[in-house]
C-alpha cells in the first residue's frame, strides 16, 4: 500500500507503507548515515520517539540476532528505508528487519527516495515529519523524548565500583565497564542522589534522547558529584557536564549520525573514527574545562577534560556498537582515573 513521509516543511515523498495496522508515525525525522548498525541502532534510547531515515540503500541483510541490542526494544518511532531486505542471511540471525519492526507495532515506509529526502533534510535541518497513509495530512508540533526511568540494578563484580548513571543508556556502555572487572551499579537519573550514600570509586553519566537542557533541574546535583567522585560523561553525559561548568548547547543543523565521524584528540594529536548519534553539541567558549577532543570535519566539541584527570567527557560513542571500536580506550582512561587515590577535591 503507498505511503508517505511529510516533512514539517511540506515536502512530501512516496514509498511502500510497511505495516498496514501501523501506518502513522509521528516525530523528528533523523538520518543514520551507517552501511551496518541497523539492530543496534534502532533499540539505541537516544533515538527514542525520532524518525529515522537509513542513508544506506540496503538495510536488513544480515538479519536481527539475539545478541546485538542496545535496549529490550526499539525505541524509534518509525523508520525509512530504501530497500529494507526481506530476505537475510546470516548464522546468527532470527528474524527479519521488517519482522522486527511488525512484532513492536513501528510503522516503517520503504521503497522512498531517501536520497532526496535526505539532501531536503540536509539542506533545511532537522524538522518534524509523519508517516501516513494520507498525502493531506499536516505535520503537528512534537514534544521533546526524554527518558523514563528504568530500575536501579546491579552487576559484574570487582573491586572498583562504578554508579553508571540512565539517561537512556545503551547495554555496550554498562558492557565496556563490566568487561574492565568493575562492579557496577546502573542508577536511574532521577535517584542520582543516591550516588552520595552508594559512594562509589567513579561515576559515568550515560548517553539518552532529547535536548540536555530538558534536565537543567539536575545540573547542581551533577556538579556535586563531579566535585566528589571521578566521572566519565558520553554524549548526553558529556553535554550535561558541560552545562555543569559554565558552556552552553546548541542544536546542530541536522546532527552527526553515523560510524565515520573523525575526531581529533588534541592531547595525542591522534585521530580517530568514532561512532556518533547527536543533535545537541556544545559551544565553544566560556567554561572551565579544557576542549579535549575535536570534529575533524566541522571543528565542533567532541569532548572536555579537567587537568586533573578526575573528568572526561566524549560528544562521540567510545562502546561502538555500530561502528568503529578504535576509541573504546576511553574505558580504559576512566578506568585509570578510578585507580587515582582519595576523593575530589578540585574545585573545593
Ligand atoms: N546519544 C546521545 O546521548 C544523544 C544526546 C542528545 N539527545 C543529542 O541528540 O544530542
Amino acid at each position: 500500500m503507498k505511503g508517505y513521509i511529510k516533512l514539517e516543511n511540506g515536502s512530501l515523498l512516496e514509498g511502500e507503507i510497511g505495516d498496514t495496522k501501523n501506518p502513522e508515525a509521528e516525530g523528528e525525522a533523523v538520518f543514520f548515515t551507517g552501511m551496518t548498525g541497523y539492530q543496534e541502532v534502532l533499540s539505541d534510547p537516544s533515538y527514542k520517539n525520532q524518525i529515522l531515515i537509513f542513508t544506506y540503500p540496503l538495510i536488513g541483510n544480515y538479519g536481527i540476532n539475539h545478541a546485538d541490542f542496545e535496549s529490550k526494544r526499539p525505541q524509534v518511532k518509525g523508520a525509512v528505508f530504501y530497500e529494507c531486505c526481506e530476505h537475510f542471511s546470516h548464522y546468527e540471525a532470527v528474524h527479519s528487519v521488517k519482522a522486527y519492526l511488525q512484532k513492536w507495532g513501528i510503522p516503517f515506509l520503504h521503497h522512498v527516495d531517501t536520497r532526496s529526502l535526505i539532501k531536503k533534510i540536509r539542506s533545511s535541518g532537522t524538522m518534524n515529519a509523519k508517516l501516513t497513509a494520507c498525502a493531506n495530512t499536516a505535520v503537528p508540533p512534537i514534544s521533546l523524548p526524554s527518558h523514563d526511568g528504568g530500575e536501579k540494578t546491579v552487576h559484574g563484580s570487582g573491586s572498583k565500583h562504578t554508579v553508571l548513571v540512565d539517561f537512556g543508556l545503551k547495554k555496550s556502555i554498562l558492557n565496556s565497564l563490566i568487561s574492565r572487572h568493575q562492579k557496577v551499579t546502573v542508577l536511574p537519573y532521577e535517584q542520582m542522589g543516591d550516588i552520595f550514600s552508594l559512594n562509589p570509586d567513579g561515576v559515568v553519566l550515560s548517553n539518552g534522547p532529547g535536548n540536555p537542557k530538558q534536565l537543567r533541574e539536575y545540573l547542581p546535583l551533577i556538579k556535586k558529584i563531579t566535585q566528589t567522585f571521578p566521572v566519565l560523561g558520553i554524549c548526553l553525559g558529556h553535554q550535561l557536564l558541560a552545562l555543569t561548568h559554565g558552556y552552553e548547547t546548541e542544536k546542530l543543523l541536522f546532527g552527526h549520525r553515523g560510524a565515520n565521524h573523525p575526531v581529533l584528540d588534541r592531547q595525542t594529536g591522534k585521530v580517530y573514527m568514532t561512532s556518533q548519534n547527536h543533535s545537541y553539541v556544545v559551544k565553544k567558549g566560556k567554561g572551565d574545562l579544557s576542549i579535549r577532543f575535536e570534529n575533524v570535519n566541522d571543528g565542533s566539541v567532541e569532548g572536555l577534560c579537567h587537568p586533573d584527570k578526575r573528568l572526561l567527557s566524549v560528544q562521540f560513542h567510545p562502546e561502538a556498537s555500530p561502528g568503529p571500536r578504535e576509541s573504546e580506550w576511553i574505558f580504559d582512561e576512566y578506568t585509570s582515573m578510578l585507580t587515582q587515590t582519595g576523593r575530589v577535591a578540585h574545585y573545593a
